[in-house]
């Protein structure tokens, strides 16, 4: 069965945070990772998790340029949910081109929801040497179920425990460049 279309689910949803809301909140989380890294030697690697990541990324990128700390550009993508709105085994569909070997690294995502996508990424940086692995994302669902040991190093908003898109997310790949987050109707 086809998904319902994106204005069918709009006519549903909640909005949960603004786009002002989110731009004040990845202004603010730029002011702590800047203080983090202002003395290293080198800049860290700025690796984007694809698709849902981008948007976030590339203002929190801005933010971080805007406040004097350079940070060098790497991507992969690996997704557990294809489109759908639960999660299923994870699948790597690019991993970064960049040597990790002692390099600070930030993985940039849109959402943690229960940390196996940011476990086993994180996990992998490890495994290629990198010298310290953070986690920045947007927005962290708030519930009990998320893996031991996985927490954002810097997180923007909290989200409730429905299935969220907007801002990088998505509905059955719809939505991901709508300027807020919303959350499914109930
Ligand atoms: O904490 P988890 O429960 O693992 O879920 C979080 C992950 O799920 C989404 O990715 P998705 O698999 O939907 O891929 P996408 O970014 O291409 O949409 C999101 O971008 C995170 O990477
Ligand atoms: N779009 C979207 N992707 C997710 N990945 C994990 N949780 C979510 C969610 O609530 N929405």
């Amino acid at each position: 069965m086809n998904a319902p279309a994106l204005a069918e689910v709009m006519a549903d949803a909640d909005l949960i945070h603004d786009r002002e809301a989110l731009e004040d909140a990845i202004e603010t989380m730029a002011d702590a990772m800047r203080d983090e890294y202002a003395g290293d030697e080198r800049p860290p690697l700025f690796v984007t998790i694809m698709h849902g990541g981008m948007p976030f990324a590339a203002q929190l990128a801005f933010a971080l340029g805007e406040r004097g700390l350079d940070v060098e550009f790497d991507y992969l993508h690996a997704t557990r949910y294809r489109g759908g709105t639960s999660g299923s085994r994870l699948a790597w569909l690019h991993r970064p081109a960049t040597p990790m070997r002692g390099r600070r690294v930030i993985l940039v995502d849109d959402i943690l929801d229960e940390g196996h996508t940011l476990k086993a990424v994180g996990r992998w940086c490890e495994d290629e040497g990198a010298a310290d692995v953070r986690i920045a994302v947007l927005a962290t669902k708030v519930h009990d179920r998320c893996v031991d040991g996985v927490c954002a190093d810097w997180s923007g908003v909290d989200v409730p425990d429905r299935y969220v898109f907007g801002y990088g997310m998505d509905y059955n790949e719809q939505g991901r460049n709508l300027p807020a987050i919303y959350a499914l109707g109930e």
